[in-house]
């Protein structure tokens, strides 16, 4: 099983509930694994192959979008590939492609084209969260966890990674995008609340399309009464996953504090929220879903009214309840409620909707309603959001959840391997080879679990003992170069301002001396060519300059870096501390 949380506790916590039921959410960790990799002979398995027959698919009766996948290139069984979305069905391939994986490779190299076309910030954005499914018969199955995604991805980039999976690998001709989870997450919840179905030009007026590639592999529309009333004032948010849960969350340093303050948000007595909103944020895969829905699930047991919904759920949610001309009835429901728990806020988009979020809130927290917010920046971060809204949501307590160190994730590691264990006593996995992933996998939560998924594929299917080299194999693809830093405008204001003697305050205001214009002009610079931000948006973080001065101070660094060997050299060594 999990195990129960160690961690931080705020002063007058209670200790952990008592494991409860939660309607709808039936499978526990260890039924998950189970289902997700049977081997042969333990459950339904379909078997295939790609047109070079030398692919072969072993599919669990689940689907794979149960949990994710994992590809395994061949060897002993060979080097791993792709999936790092957890336990689902593993893609298998053997015989003549010999030590590589089939198409972990191309797919690692679209992803690092992609990330050095579009930058860091971009590439974060839209495709941190793309995984690989498979591919068969030319058709590359991608999936990303959310509606909004893929229909940002295929309406604005779906080109581009076609073209670029191509040029990686000839062998695949088409795109289709889905979203996983859609059955693993509802498969026991046969009432799952549907999307609502978006009409074409409101979708497009907020910012999303309907699929332009191929149509969805995976996706099913789950029809329930409310969808086919087209009651869209029906809102029961987003279903729980019955795994996210204070039990299975590992505490450590780096999410301490947010974990503590979850909790105790989770079993506040409601009369006076403490921390409202609670704002937590943190790079992909930190564990962010999973501690706000841990919230949701713990204030559900103690009888409170919550409603959990992804950013693009309200989205859609509210254009619908629009065009039903429910929305009264929308925004009723939700401000009936005791608390609101919004995840991935920045992917909020639209003016309308940015309203109504704005309004939601202000009328939540007026009404003393608790209110749990993740996103993967802070506050002040969130370009799409008015500010007034921004400010609203910094008002409460926002923490950082930091990267997982060494010590957390070996701990998730264990945790996530004990529970296989207890369905399938067979796996094991010796401590040196723990400690290996643990410090081979830096990334986030995900990739541990791809991790387990591979060890525990390589496990199943090839029935040998699990060494150093077989794991080092089975994970290679997991094992990904240190990330880019992420250059922040706040931190080249305070680096040039430390240089040049002045202060981050004389950088954002008015004063129009030698001694603060130049650095402050450097920092312009700065920021245009180290981060993604817009001209518009530098402007604003600088003191609400309009995007000309920006344009005007690039310009004149551009000019005098070429002319004047010495500031080259200066604006050198800050490019060069920023980025270290
Ligand atoms: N401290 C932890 N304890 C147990 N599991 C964790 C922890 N942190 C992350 N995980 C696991 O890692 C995976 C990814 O976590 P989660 O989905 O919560 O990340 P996230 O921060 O919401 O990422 P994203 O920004 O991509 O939505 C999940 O399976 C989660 O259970």
């Amino acid at each position: 099983m999990y195990k129960a949380n160690e961690g931080t506790k705020l002063p007058g916590d209670r200790g952990s509930p008592e494991k409860g039921s939660i309607s709808g959410q039936s499978l526990r960790p260890s039924e998950a694994l189970s289902a997700a990799v049977r081997g042969p002979g333990i459950g339904p398995v379909a078997l295939g192959s790609s047109p070079r027959g030398d692919v072969t698919k072993v599919t669990n009766g689940l689907g794979s979008s149960l949990l994710g996948s994992g590809v395994l290139g061949s060897g002993a069984l060979g080097s791993g590939a792709l999936g790092t979305g957890g336990m689902g069905a593993a893609v298998v391939s053997t015989g003549a492609v010999g030590d590589q994986p089939v198409f972990g490779e191309p797919w690692s190299r679209v992803r690092r084209r992609l990330r050095v076309e579009l930058g860091e910030d971009v590439f974060t954005s839209w495709f941190g969260r793309l995984e690989l499914d498979g591919v068969t018969e030319g058709v590359a199955r991608l999936t990303v966890p959310t509606r909004f995604l893929k229909s940002w991805i295929e309406s604005h980039y779906a080109d581009r990674v076609l073209t670029l999976f191509r040029s990686e690998c000839a062998e695949v001709t088409r795109l289709a995008l889905s979203v996983r989870g859609s059955l693993s997450r509802d498969a026991a919840a046969a009432a799952r609340p549907v999307e609502p179905s978006v009409p074409r030009q409101a979708a497009a007026r907020d910012g999303f399309a309907e699929a332009s590639v191929a149509p969805p592999a995976f996706e099913k529309p789950v029809a329930t009464p409310a969808a086919q009333r087209g009651d869209s004032s029906d809102l029961t948010g987003n279903p729980l996953d019955g795994r996210l849960t204070f039990e299975s969350f590992i505490v450590g340093r780096s999410n301490a504090l947010a974990h503590a303050a979850a909790e105790r948000v989770a079993r506040d007595d409601g009369a006076t929220p403490l921390y409202n909103p609670l704002y937590l944020h943190a790079g992909v895969g930190l564990g962010k879903t999973h501690l706000i829905q841990a919230v949701a699930h713990d204030a559900q047991r103690c009888g409170k009214r919550v409603i959990y919904l992804t950013a693009d759920r309200f989205m859609y949610g509210f254009v619908a309840a629009l065009k039903a001309q429910t929305a009264l009835a929308f925004k009723e429901k939700l401000r009936g409620i005791d608390l609101l728990v919004i995840d991935d806020v920045q992917f909020l988009q639209g003016k309308s909707i940015q309203q109504e979020f704005g309004h939601t809130i202000n009328a939540l927290l007026d009404a003393g309603r608790q209110i749990v917010v993740a996103a993967d920046r802070p506050p002040a971060d969130l370009e799409a959001l008015d500010e007034r809204v921004c400010s609203r949501l910094a008002g409460g307590l926002v923490v950082e959840m930091a990267s997982l160190d060494e010590e957390l994730r070996n701990r998730i590691l264990m945790a996530r391997i004990a529970a296989v264990q207890s369905v399938h006593p067979a796996f094991s996995v010796p401590s040196p080879v723990v400690s290996y992933v643990a410090r081979v996998i830096t990334t986030n939560g995900r990739d541990l679990d791809g991790a387990v998924n591979r060890l525990l594929a390589h496990s199943t299917l090839s029935g040998s003992e699990m060494s150093l080299e077989t794991a080092e194999a089975a994970i290679r693809d997991l094992v990904r170069t240190k990330d880019p830093k992420r250059v922040k405008i706040e931190d080249i204001q305070k680096l040039v301002a430390s240089r040049y003697n002045v202060s981050r305050a004389d950088i954002l205001s008015e004063r129009r001396t030698a001694a603060v214009v130049k650095p402050r002009q450097i920092a312009m610079y700065l920021s245009k060519i180290l981060t993604l931000r817009s001209l518009p948006e530098i402007g604003r973080r600088f003191g609400g300059r309009d995007h000309t001065t920006v344009l005007h101070a690039v310009r004149k660094i551009e000019k005098a870096v070429g002319d004047d060997g010495a500031l080259n050299e200066e604006v050198e060594l800050l490019k060069r501390m920023l980025q270290e």
